[in-house]
């Protein structure tokens, strides 16, 4: 069990994050500026290799969208796959996106655009080039605050289903969290379970932990 004071904490945080984001206009700059960062990366990892998985992720309420990258990303032959929540306190399943993001329909609990789930994240990690996590905030160590639910700690943290640890001969995709420059550099708890990511993309660039 997470002790009281950090559950606190992050709750707090969270909060201030999301407050912060309602502020931030449907046109606010920085918006645009992520989308085309998160694209520029997209493209500089497209260019590795020939064909090119994307775990993504369909922006709820005021979160930064990425919807062009991936349009764009899947105009040039990338497939993009989207999570999909099957229940609480069950890991994420996945599905692919085949039309463009607007066209997707809301779903579930949060109103979140999901496609048909057909698979699972073992599965899907094993042929996956670049993962590109939400989140409210990342450390500079590249810990995770997300939304609350555990979903991608039970999914990829180090005791999720399919963990996104780096060990010497095994494939793993650059897992990239996404989120404003102001976020970026948070302190807040971290659990063993915690998803951490290789880097950060915010509007002004990528970094890398
Ligand atoms: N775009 C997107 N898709 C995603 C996630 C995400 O963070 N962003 N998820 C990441 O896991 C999963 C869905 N999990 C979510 C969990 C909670 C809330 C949420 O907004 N929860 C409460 C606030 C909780 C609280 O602090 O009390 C709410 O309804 O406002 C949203 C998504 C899978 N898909
Ligand atoms: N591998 C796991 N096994 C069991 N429980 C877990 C695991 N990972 C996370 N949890 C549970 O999920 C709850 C939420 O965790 P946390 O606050 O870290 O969520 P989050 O990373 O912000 O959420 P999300 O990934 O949905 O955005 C925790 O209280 C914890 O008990």
């Amino acid at each position: 069990m997470e002790g009281t004071v950090a559950h606190a904490r992050k709750k707090e945080l969270r909060q201030r994050i999301r407050s912060r984001r309602s502020t931030l206009s449907a046109d606010h700059p920085a918006r645009s500026e992520l989308n085309a960062q998160v694209s520029a990366l997209i493209e500089s990892v497209m260019r590795e290799g020939a064909h090119l998985n994307i775990l993504a992720y369909a922006s709820i309420a005021h979160e930064p969208s990425i919807d062009d990258a991936l349009d764009q990303a899947r105009t040039n032959g990338a497939r993009v796959y989207l999570p999909v929540v099957t229940g609480a306190g069950e890991p994420l399943m996945f599905g692919e996106a085949t039309v463009p993001m607007k066209e997707l329909t809301p779903a579930g609990t949060w109103g979140i655009r999901e496609p048909r789930p057909t698979v699972g994240a073992e599965q899907l990690v094993s042929d996956l080039g670049l993962a590109l996590i939400p989140g409210l905030s990342f450390s500079a160590e590249g810990d995770r605050l997300g939304n609350g639910g555990g979903f991608y700690d039970r999914t990829f943290g180090p005791q999720g289903v399919a963990p996104l640890l780096r060990e010497p001969g095994r494939h793993l995709p650059l897992s990239a969290g996404v989120c404003f420059e102001a976020e970026y550099g948070g302190k807040f708890p971290v659990a063993a379970w915690d998803l951490r990511v290789d880097a950060v993309v915010t509007e002004e660039g990528l970094r890398t932990v």
